[in-house]
């Protein structure tokens, strides 16, 4: 069926908008349909994928979009729409238009030049290659344009992975075990879940498995007490307080209220009551003081580039500069600095990120170290081995999605000296 003329301006608006970086582009999109109320839900799939296509090819599209004839920005929009949806299905093209769209299809792109082809900017294709090489910079690069699975995991308190997968068939949707996390399963299509008894009731979340190992490392017990440093949204809020089988007191700090308040109506969903927010004003706020040496746990999920999310939010490679990373660096080791002062002797912290940079990760934790001796690292492999989870690591936990088909997460277990 025909698109209307009308998706090709309309793509090519949203799309500038995007490409002045100076927003998420996921964002940027939803206001830019609700201020257009007429587009069709049809339309409007149409537009956000090609939006997010261009977004994660736009080194190969830019350069394409530069024969051709026309306006810019109509290129641009006419190179995603027809990446998405065939030629022929976009009315009011030109006959040039149509020949041109015709050639750039045949173009073979893993001919093209490797900076054009990595769809990465230079400081990050160079950072990368000069660490893992060129083959591997690429797998990652080439898995992270792909779209990421729907994941979900099982509240504990709720229910079971059998009990789920049970109900989720009788849907009918197909789901299989996620290979790595004991409690989460991989959709195999995309239905929209939120109508679900089984989603409105709390027993499953939406979460990638990354993310799912990341609250699992954690080792969160019953009756413990707890802070998730930087809970946002609480999506590993809730993974926490389901392992703690609703015991203990679980801390959920963060310094974005709006944030704190999108964890409300999931925490009454999941059936959790050991759940504290708290609204701190940075990390050093008096209230993180009063229960300093008092917490048997505290996970840090780190404010970061995002760089590990790239499959879900492509923007964020080109949103990110080296500068912006420095300053994440130095904003990391504050955080991780004044979240350790929470420990008890023996506690442990985890420290993680969804980035796959040096500089956000094993550079923050070793920092860390250098600066605080009653510290020690305690492998990941002991750590995944005392959770039964069969991941082969070393001293941290490090996916990736060409590796583990999960987004890109890094984490480190630190330990206070008894
Ligand atoms: C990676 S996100 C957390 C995601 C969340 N844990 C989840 O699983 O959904 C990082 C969070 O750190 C918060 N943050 C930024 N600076 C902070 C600080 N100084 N202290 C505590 N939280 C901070 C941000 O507001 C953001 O919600």
């Amino acid at each position: 069926m025909r698109l209307p003329p009308a998706i090709v301006p309309h793509t090519e608006e949203v799309l500038r908008e995007i490409l002045r970086f100076t927003g998420p582009a996921d964002v940027t999109l939803s206001r830019y349909f609700r201020e257009n109320p007429k587009l069709g839900g049809r339309e409007r799939g149409v537009i956000a994928e090609s939006v997010y296509g261009l977004l994660r090819n736009k080194s190969v599209y830019t350069n394409f979009a530069e024969s051709g004839v026309g306006p810019m920005m109509r290129r641009m929009a006419l190179l995603g729409l027809t990446d998405t949806v065939s030629i022929e299905s976009i009315a009011g093209l030109s006959t040039e238009e149509v020949e041109w769209l015709t050639r750039t299809a045949q173009i073979d792109r893993n001919k093209l030049p490797l900076a054009m082809r990595s769809n990465l900017p230079a400081w990050l294709l160079e950072k990368l290659i000069a660490r893992d090489g060129e083959a591997a910079t690429m797998e990652l690069a080439e898995a992270m344009n792909q779209p990421a699975p729907l994941d979900l995991r099982v509240n504990v308190i709720k229910s079971n992975r059998e009990a789920v997968a049970a109900e989720l068939a009788a849907a009918p949707i197909l789901c299989e075990p996620t290979p790595y996390s004991p409690l989460g399963l991989r959709v195999i299509k995309k239905p929209a879940l939120q109508n679900l008894p089984l989603f409105k009731d709390g027993a499953i979340e939406v979460q990638d498995e990354g993310s799912q190992l990341l609250a699992q490392v954690v080792g969160a017990k019953r009756g413990e007490m707890i802070v998730d440093f930087c809970a946002g949204a609480g999506g590993k809020t809730l993974a926490l307080g389901a392992a703690m089988r609703n015991t203990g007191r679980l801390y959920a700090f963060d310094v974005s209220e709006k944030r704190l308040i999108k964890l409300k109506p999931r925490l009454a969903r999941s059936g959790l009551s050991n759940v504290h927010p708290v609204m701190i004003a940075h990390e050093n706020d008096a209230k993180v003081k009063r229960l300093a040496g008092k917490i048997d746990r505290v996970l840090v999920d780190a404010p970061c580039s995002g760089l590990g999310t790239l499959r879900r939010n492509p923007d964020m490679k080109w949103r990110q500069t080296v500068e912006t990373i420095a300053e994440m660096h130095a904003k990391q080791v504050n955080i991780l600095t004044s979240a350790a002062r929470l420990l008890k002797a023996g506690g442990r912290l985890v420290y993680g990120t969804c980035s796959f940079l040096n500089e956000e990760n094993e550079d923050v934790v070793v920092e860390f170290l250098q600066n605080n001796a009653d510290f020690t690292l305690v492998p990941m492999s002991v750590v995944l081995e005392e959770q039964k989870i069969a991941l082969e690591m070393g001293d941290y936990l490090k996916l990736l999605p060409n590796l583990h088909q999960t987004d890109g997460f890094f984490a480190a277990v630190l330990e206070r000296k008894k």
